[in-house]
């Protein structure tokens, strides 16, 4: 656990606090980003848990105790941290980029060279790559050994600033996914400081806006950041299509299922278990229950052929289907395409309503 109290801190010749008054407790295991316009604090805060710098006033503890900058070993150990666009020692190969905490912490060789491959295969390095200096790496390939350097000696926590902002947005894209699958695995504490709302929204379990002078506005769940912004900053912040992201964020399977009237290819009933929807028209499934064609309840002519849709699409994929779907539905189907439900706008909507009301966080 991270615990910041009460941190204020204003570089010398300035007149504006850098923080200001700041109380964060991070979790263990949880994934938190910072975000927030240039200047307002991030990285001086990311500094203050690093130790790098320190606080005029308050506190912060790691797991409970006070590390001391003056004992380098034992902050590397705990805190891995990974800087602005990489930051690779340039005269240092790949390998002895890695071996950079080992080294300090005294690791003899074999056990050096094990955990170098131990994050080769993690980090999908590719092992020539270890004898080569940084300037012969992609961006990407940079980034995943600035995070296999952070990770080297398995400290529980991982501080990262800004991480991929010079990374094209396609392999961006990807280190931002295979972070996600180590967070995943691995179970780090991590803090990445970020200028891009979408990243912090994708990557956080929560998500900690700032403001000029150092000021959190707001330390929330994605949705609830998304569903009930703090104030008109936050809400400009976060742009105009906070809905569409939210939906984008939810699955199909999270939406409780409803029915519609189903019947037989022989016209017979089938017996709806959950809920129904008002609708003129019913499904008619075939005898392993896949969808066939919708009918028209009053003139029992038959309908459109029904689109579907899968458990891990997103709402906003549904939501974009459903703007043309016949009968206004989607039909939910699962892994072998047989019937388990039906989407609607409404539904959708009554989906957003309920997670935004669903929100306790400490
Ligand atoms: N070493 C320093 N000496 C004096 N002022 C500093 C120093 N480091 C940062 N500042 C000032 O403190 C404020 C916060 O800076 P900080 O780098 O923490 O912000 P940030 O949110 O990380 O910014 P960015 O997103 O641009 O990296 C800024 O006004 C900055 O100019």
């Amino acid at each position: 656990m991270i615990r910041l109290e009460q941190i204020s801190k204003t570089y010398p010749g300035s007149d504006q606090p850098a923080v200001r008054n700041l109380n964060l407790v991070i979790n263990e295991s949880e994934f938190c980003t910072f975000v927030g316009p240039s200047g307002c604090g991030k990285t001086t805060i990311l500094r203050m848990i690093n130790q790098l710098d320190s606080p005029d006033t308050g506190q912060v503890r790691v797991g409970g105790v006070l590390l001391s900058g003056s004992n380098i070993i034992q902050v590397r150990r705990h805190i891995g941290f990974v800087m602005q666009s990489a930051a690779l020692f340039p005269h240092r190969t790949v390998s002895q980029n890695i071996a950079t905490v080992p080294r300090l912490c005294g690791w003899d060789k074999a056990r050096t060279r094990h955990r170098i491959d131990e994050l080769v295969d993690l980090m999908s390095l590719d092992r020539r790559l270890l004898q080569r200096y940084p300037h012969e790496l992609s961006g990407g390939q940079q980034g995943r050994v600035a995070i296999a350097r952070a990770l080297a000696a398995d400290p529980p926590i991982l501080l990262m600033d800004e991480p991929f902002a010079a990374i094209d947005p396609i392999v961006r894209d990807k280190l931002q996914g295979e972070l996600l699958e180590i967070q995943q695995r691995l179970k780090k504490t991590i803090v990445l400081v970020t200028h891009d709302i979408n990243e912090a929204l994708r990557l956080g379990d929560k998500i900690a806006i700032f403001r000029q002078g150092g000021e959190l506005v707001q330390f929330a769940p994605p949705d609830e950041i998304l569903a009930h912004p703090a104030s008109d900053f936050v809400r400009q912040f976060i742009g105009p299509e906070a809905n569409l992201r939210r939906l984008e964020r939810l699955r199909v399977a999270d939406v409780p299922r409803y029915d519609v009237r189903l019947m037989t290819q022989r016209g017979t009933p089938i017996t709806a278990t959950f809920s129904q929807i008002d609708s003129d028209f019913g499904l008619v499934l075939d005898d392993d229950h896949r969808p066939v064609r919708w009918q028209s309840l009053a003139t029992q002519d038959a309908e459109q052929v029904p689109q579907t849709i899968g458990p891990d699409d997103s709402l906003r994929y549904a939501c974009n289907q459903l703007l043309t779907a016949p009968a206004g539905l989607l039909v939910r189907t699962d892994a072998l395409g047989r019937y388990c439900g039906v989407l609607s706008l409404a539904l959708l909507n009554q989906v957003l309503h309920r997670h935004g009301e669903q929100h306790t966080y400490d």
